[in-house]
């Protein structure tokens, strides 16, 4: 028994630290580093950390490619800071809302050779973070010692690395009732991950009956699609027809999770509608960001379909992927069920590129 943060604890509190702008220290078996987010740097941290040694940006392959950058470690490039660099111009490594106006001046020198292991799992935490995927990394002599000088936590980068690639467990929180305009036979189930990230929630229509393939949907969080309406997606009207049609037959169940803007959180994709509104469609802000097209976990939707007792459904989607994805975690996917709905002037575009890039079917 301890009182002490196990690593998932510790790495929870990372990402709360990351996102406040608090450094954290990496400790791997060829080394150490500290690191901070980009995204959340002050001038004077900038300032600390120079002084601890020579700074690296690590930034993803995606993003290094936007710049021209090269990237010699392949899926993650380091950038090296140089001497007379300050936070601006790490921000607009980081961030491509001014990359059109204002074209960085390079050439950007990246780091070949040497090992790129805490550079790749501090752009992990960042991503974790729903930061953008930008991280200062300094390395560290004394891990130990900074980091109680500091209070800052110190992070075991062996274990670290592969605990953050699992999927994390949940826990069932709490089921109720709530009676719905498309089904009054309806329940809320609560999961809440053990990482400390987003709880995500599924909506039980009826009783399905397990031993049939039940009708299901995974649905990803859109703020702006769900709650306020937007027209530039279709997701608010899949929702309510996805539940609509599980009224109509009496039984279904819809997983909600909270996985905003493919998995890259709120703040990200309204960074993305703003590079769309530069002429760059959905994909290609993404990338430009610095993400993969679709950053989302759905071993997750698998392992609460599980937790429900279901292992086969009739998937409604138009997103070949997603059954991929659920046959690959064990749930056997009988029938796709197409959701069709919500087309506008707006969102045609979109649903366009989702269909030439994504694969969704139309
Ligand atoms: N990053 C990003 N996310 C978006 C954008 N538009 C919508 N989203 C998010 O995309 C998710 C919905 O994904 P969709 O591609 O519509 O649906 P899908 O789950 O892939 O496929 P379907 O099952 O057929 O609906 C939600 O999390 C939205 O917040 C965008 O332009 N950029
Ligand atoms: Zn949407």
């Amino acid at each position: 028994m301890s009182l002490a943060p196990d690593l998932t604890e510790t790495l929870a509190r990372a990402r709360g630290d990351l996102r406040m702008g608090v450094p954290v220290v990496l400790e791997g078996a060829a080394g150490a580093a500290l690191v901070l987010a980009a995204e959340t740097l002050t001038a004077d941290r900038l300032a600390d950390m120079r002084a601890l040694g020579p700074v690296d940006l690590a930034i993803t392959g995606r993003r290094a490619e936007t710049l021209k950058a090269r990237a010699y470690d392949g899926d993650i490039a380091r950038v090296a800071l140089p001497e007379d660099a300050h936070r601006d111009w790490v921000t607009a490594l980081a961030d491509p809302k001014d990359d059109l106006a204002r074209p960085m001046k390079g050439p950007l020198v990246t780091r070949r050779g040497g090992d790129a292991t805490l550079h790749r799992l501090a752009l992990t935490l960042v991503k974790s973070a729903r930061l953008l995927p930008a991280a200062l990394v300094v390395p560290l002599a004394d891990p130990a010692g900074t980091a109680a000088t500091h209070r800052l936590g110190c992070i075991d980068a062996v274990a670290a690395a592969p605990h953050l690639m699992r999927l994390s467990p949940l826990d069932h929180v709490v089921t109720a009732r709530v009676p719905l305009r498309a089904a009054e036979d309806a329940r809320l189930h609560i999961f809440r991950p053990e990482d400390g990230s987003e709880e995500h929630y599924a909506i039980e229509i009826g009783r399905p009956d397990r031993a049939a393939p039940v009708l299901a949907r995974l649905h990803s969080a859109c703020f702006t699609g769900d709650l306020l309406g937007s027209l530039k997606c279709d997701c608010g009207p899949q929702l309510n027809a996805a539940l609509a049609q599980m009224g109509a037959e009496g039984a279904g169940i819809l997983l909600y999770l909270n996985q905003e803007g493919r998995g890259i959180g709120l703040a990200n994709k309204m960074r993305a509608y703003a590079l769309q509104d530069q002429g760059f469609d959905t994909v290609e802000a993404n990338h430009r960001l610095g993400f993969e097209d679709d950053e989302r976990d759905f071993r997750l939707g698998a392992q609460i379909l599980e937790r429900l007792g279901v292992g086969k459904v009739r998937l409604l989607t138009n997103n070949p992927a997603k059954i991929a994805r659920m046959e690959d975690s064990g749930i056997a996917v009988a029938e796709r069920v197409p959701l069709r709905v919500g087309e506008t002037r707006f969102n045609h575009h979109y649903l366009e590129t989702k269909a030439k890039k994504s694969g969704h079917l139309l």
